[in-house]
């Protein structure tokens, strides 16, 4: 299997962080992963360094400035494109992915598709466990809102946890993303589609974390309400 890389973006998980990089090992030692941190306080960063004394295929890069989940994934994604990575994955720290599902996505990719998506919403049809009610109307109608508004035939826009093959991410000028919030996930997905990538959506069971705090806050929310429409009618280019 060509080499794959599972990029992590972590902003105080230290009571999930050690777990979940042990699980992504225990499926398959010789996955790599990127911890892309925005200089969490609670311990989270020492926790991966005491790691990295015994996993060589566990890098951590810590930024300091500038944070937000799309612009962390956006430094991991060029991290990853210096290297030799042809599959480069997307997923949380807080086990709401289930790593069981890593080989699931990257198969997809080995199958044909450019970018599968583990999907908690595939034909309409709600695979979540534990999400309380408001954030999962809030999740459900999002997806619903950028499908009916973009019209890109995805159930699950706003998920977290796919697998990119290296060609589309080298494709995308990450200076035009305009988004640095969840709607960062929207984006991606809609530039993929607007340039003819196959997207392939692939059936998980979401789980909500069970320790730590989200950090979805209002300010994301209105990012991904208002800038879906900016994103279809501004005419997000290709770019
Ligand atoms: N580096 C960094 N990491 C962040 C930031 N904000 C969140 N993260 C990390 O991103 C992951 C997901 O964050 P959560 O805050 O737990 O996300 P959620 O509320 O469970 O939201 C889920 O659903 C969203 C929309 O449906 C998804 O877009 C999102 O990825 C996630 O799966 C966790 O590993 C968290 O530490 C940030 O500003 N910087």
């Amino acid at each position: 299997m060509q080499q794959a890389l599972i990029i992590i973006p972590t902003l105080n998980e230290v009571e999930n962080i050690h777990a979940i990089i042990n699980a992504v090992f225990t499926i398959n030692a010789n996955y790599h992963i990127l911890i892309v941190d925005d200089n969490s306080t609670d311990g989270t960063i020492k926790a991966i360094q005491q790691l990295q004394h015994t996993n060589s295929n566990l890098y951590l890069e810590i930024r300091t400035q500038n944070r937000g989940l799309g612009k962390a994934y956006i430094h991991g994604f060029l991290w990853a494109l210096k290297k030799d990575y042809e599959y480069i994955l997307e997923m949380d720290a807080d086990f709401s992915h289930n790593p069981k599902d890593i080989p699931r996505l990257i198969n997809a990719c080995e199958q044909g598709a450019d970018l599968a998506i583990g999907s908690r919403y595939i034909n309409n049809k709600i695979n979540v466990i534990n999400w309380d009610f408001k954030r999962l109307i809030l999740s459900y109608t999002a997806s619903k809102y950028v499908k009916f508004v973009t019209g890109i035939p995805v159930f699950d826009t706003t998920a977290g946890f796919i697998c990119y093959k290296k060609r589309v991410l080298e494709s995308i000028d990450f200076s035009n993303i305009r988004f640095t919030g969840y709607a960062f996930q929207i984006e991606m997905k809609f530039k993929a589609w607007l340039r003819n990538f196959s997207i392939q959506e692939v059936a998980i069971i979401f789980t909500d974390r069970t320790k730590g705090t989200s950090k979805l806050d209002s300010s994301i929310i209105s990012e991904a309400i208002f800038g879906v429409i900016k994103m279809k009618f501004k005419g997000l280019t290709k770019k």
